[in-house]
């Protein structure tokens, strides 16, 4: 695991662009993974300005997103495929029909994830996933006691993690939906390259048992430890609780370029 510990959030969010137009000019066909939530938003800014600087585009990439909340409309502004819609890919070139997101409407909901699990492989895998996390160590929705194994399927929210999202929906817990569906542990595991983004200190103790915590469904971010190509990109106060600090920065100052991201 790569753990870059920046001066600030927005420097974060600038060096996971950088990894992230690094991969686009490495194939400008590149499937990408898009998280939802605050994290990956200043990510997202940053690619938006550097399309509109001519240094990147994602005219021919393709994107999946990481989950999506059962029973709302597509159409709900807080339903993932608007957010994504909102937050990312209004702002950049990429073709509107090639972001995907698991179907949360479906009647059928165990073929509505077989089959996203398949439009996947048939794109041929992700190659950058971008990860935000959740305070009780979740990534997508994968929630506490989640397989490291699972696939797309159907999950129930724990009550932190809707208190966490009550504020994208006025602050009333009881709109915010009880279940979603989510890509697997296993399923992001298998992209090639995942860039988990976090901020706050909030999120301190979860990336603490991410990165030094023993891999446990207790915090399912740990199975990211099982993953030979991750970069964790931090603020200082996600960070705080890291106990090997000193050294995530001595080996981030001391990469040779072609390590950099
Ligand atoms: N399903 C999403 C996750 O993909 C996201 O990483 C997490 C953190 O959200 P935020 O970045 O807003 O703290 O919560 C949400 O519930």
């Amino acid at each position: 695991m790569d753990v870059g510990i920046a001066e600030s959030a927005a420097d974060a969010a600038s060096t996971a662009a950088d990894l992230i137009q690094r991969a686009v000019r490495a194939k400008p066909e590149v499937v990408l993974g898009l998280a939802t939530g605050s994290s990956p938003v200043g990510i997202y800014d940053e690619l938006a300005r550097r399309l509109s600087d001519g240094g990147i585009s994602l005219a021919a990439a393709s994107a999946f997103m990481l989950d999506e909340y059962v029973g709302l409309p597509p159409d709900h502004p807080q339903a993932y495929r608007s957010v994504i819609e909102d937050k990312f890919t209004r702002k950049v070139d990429i073709d509107p029909a090639h972001v995907h997101g698991p179907d949360g409407t479906a009647d059928d909901v165990e073929a509505a994830c077989a089959d996203y699990e398949q439009a996947i492989r048939a794109a041929g895998g992700i190659d950058v996933q971008i990860l935000g996390i959740g305070t009780d160590g979740h990534i997508a929705f994968n929630e506490p006691s989640s397989s490291l194994a699972s696939r797309t399927r159907i999950k129930t929210l724990t009550r932190q993690t809707r208190i966490d999202n009550s504020r994208f929906f006025d602050g009333d817990l009881d709109a915010v939906p009880s279940h979603c569906l989510t890509q697997g542990i296993g399923t992001i595991l298998e992209a090639r390259q995942i860039l988990l983004i976090a901020a706050g200190s909030a999120k301190a103790e979860a990336i603490r048992q991410t990165v030094e915590g023993p891999v446990s469904a207790r915090w399912p971010a740990t199975a990211l430890q099982l993953h030979p190509a991750v970069t964790v990109l931090l603020d200082p106060a996600a960070a705080s609780r890291l106990d090997l600090a000193d050294y995530y920065r001595e080996v981030w100052a001391n990469k040779p370029e072609w390590q950099r991201p």
